[in-house]
């Protein structure tokens, strides 16, 4: 592994003490959302998901902390947190990771002193407490090694509906992974002229992964990894069993995302699939299996319809398989009246929808062919809205995590990441 010095950075911290390479400068990186189109929840248990980014993106601000702090901003959540770094000192015998390059997740005794320091009850897992317990086993496991104990100001906004399906606890690691490994170090501090563009190595952003990995497991239980690689590398992506591979080979597809604004919870959901295939592996296990022909079948129609072959019949195809993959999510317990309502709605104007990410309310996804009206298109969408449930049509494959010129941002995440009291 190519991971480089970063002698700006280190210069820059003993000659100022503070721990960032272009001192007072501020870095802002996004990671997107995603959308899985087959094999969410079978994806745990080795089979093949189809995944692909989205244009909805969690945004961080990494800063110096001027009165010698780290804080930490979550607006999204209300989190507004702040600690004198001597009080995160036992974070670094706690933490025992002695190597960068060898991500570990935290092991029960380490999550128990966590939880303490943070006043998180014992098996405690909402919102707040786990993005608390997130940031700080990826800073005391990134961040404090060689004896460090840097002061930082992170702030994390998301255009993500949070807990719905479309990977925001992905987006939060991959983003928040970048932010501690750049500053200390690890790997590459990027330079002003490379905004706006990937600018890691693939090296370094196997790195960023594998910690935003460890960051899923402590806010999953058990992650496939399929959301952390989608919010790393962007694009569509095939799925196996930590194995991923970019797809090339696919048309520009027309997808309607709903939220049906249900809350639930990824961890709850991806454990209850795993009591059911306990209880009942010749049953649940064969589903699975299904699931994993169905996104193996999308991939190759997918492929059929690039090549321009048989468009009426290959997207017949796909609708088929949508219907069957939501039947099977059903099957499995990750579905819910709400979702029901999506698909009988959609199915009313000859559209076709699923589940898309855990399930148990969050989101749906709806294809689209090429050719759908735009009054269709309106129509169900008003349909859906009055039913209280938000819907857009989406833009799917764009890049993974990104850094950005806080000046080249949209006005409005300018605004809310940058306000001239916060951004240097
Ligand atoms: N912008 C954010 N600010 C703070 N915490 C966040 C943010 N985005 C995500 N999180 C954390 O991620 C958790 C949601 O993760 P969860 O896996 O349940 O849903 P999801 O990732 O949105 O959906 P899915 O995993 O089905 O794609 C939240 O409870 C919170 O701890
Ligand atoms: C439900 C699941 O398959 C997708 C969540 O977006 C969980 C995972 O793969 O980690
Ligand atoms: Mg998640």
């Amino acid at each position: 592994m190519n991971v480089r010095k970063c002698w700006n950075y280190a210069a820059a911290y003993e000659a100022s003490s503070v721990h960032f390479t272009m001192a007072n400068k501020t870095l802002i990186i996004s990671a997107p959302g995603k959308v899985i189109l087959h094999g969410e929840h079978a994806v745990v248990h080795g089979k093949v998901a189809l995944a692909v980014s989205l244009n909805l993106k969690t945004y961080l601000r990494l800063q110096p902390c001027p009165d010698q702090k780290v804080q930490l901003n979550l607006p999204n959540i209300n989190v507004h947190l702040s600690w004198k770094p001597a009080a995160l000192q036992f974070l670094q015998s706690a933490i025992d990771v002695t190597d960068v390059l060898t991500p570990k997740a935290p092991n029960q005794e380490q999550m128990d002193q966590l939880r303490r320091f943070a006043g998180i009850p014992e098996g405690s897992t909402d919102t707040e407490s786990l993005s608390i317990l997130c940031f700080l086993y990826l800073y005391g496991a990134i961040s404090t090694r060689n004896g460090q104990m840097p002061n930082m100001d992170i702030l994390i906004w998301s255009e993500l509906p949070i807990g719905a399906g479309l990977g925001s606890s992905a987006a939060y690691c991959v983003c928040l992974a970048t932010a501690l490994l750049s500053a200390s170090g690890a790997i590459t501090w990027p330079v002003p002229q490379e905004y706006n563009s990937t600018r890691w190595s693939e090296d370094e952003l196997e790195l960023i992964n594998k910690w935003a990995f460890q960051g899923e497991k402590l806010i999953h239980g058990n992650p496939s990894g399929v959301d952390n690689a989608v919010g790393t590398w962007g694009g569509i992506l095939r799925y196996h069993a930590g194995k991923i591979v970019p797809l090339y080979r696919v048309p520009t597809l027309r997808i309607l995302l709903t939220n049906t604004k249900v809350p639930r919870s990824t961890k709850v959901l991806v454990a209850g699939v795993k009591d059911k295939l306990n209880k009942l592996p010749s049953i649940i296990k064969p589903v699975l299996d299904s699931i994993d022909a169905i996104s193996c079948e999308c991939e190759r129609v997918l492929a059929a319809i690039a090549s321009s072959n048989a468009i009426d019949e290959n997207y017949s195809i796909l609708e088929e398989l949508i219907d069957i993959n939501q039947h099977h999510l059903n099957v499995i317990g990750v579905g819910h009246s709400s979702l029901d309502r999506l698909c009988q709605i959609t199915a009313t104007y000859g559209l076709h929808s699923k589940l898309t990410g855990a399930g148990g309310g969050g989101c749906g996804l709806t294809l689209l062919r090429p050719d759908t009206s735009h009054s269709v298109v309106e129509a169900a969408t008003q349909a859906l809205k009055d039913f209280g449930y938000d819907c857009w049509e989406t833009v799917i494959g764009g890049s993974g995590v990104s850094l950005h010129s806080p000046f080249s941002l949209p006005k409005d995440i300018f605004q809310i990441l940058c306000n001239a009291k916060n951004c240097q």
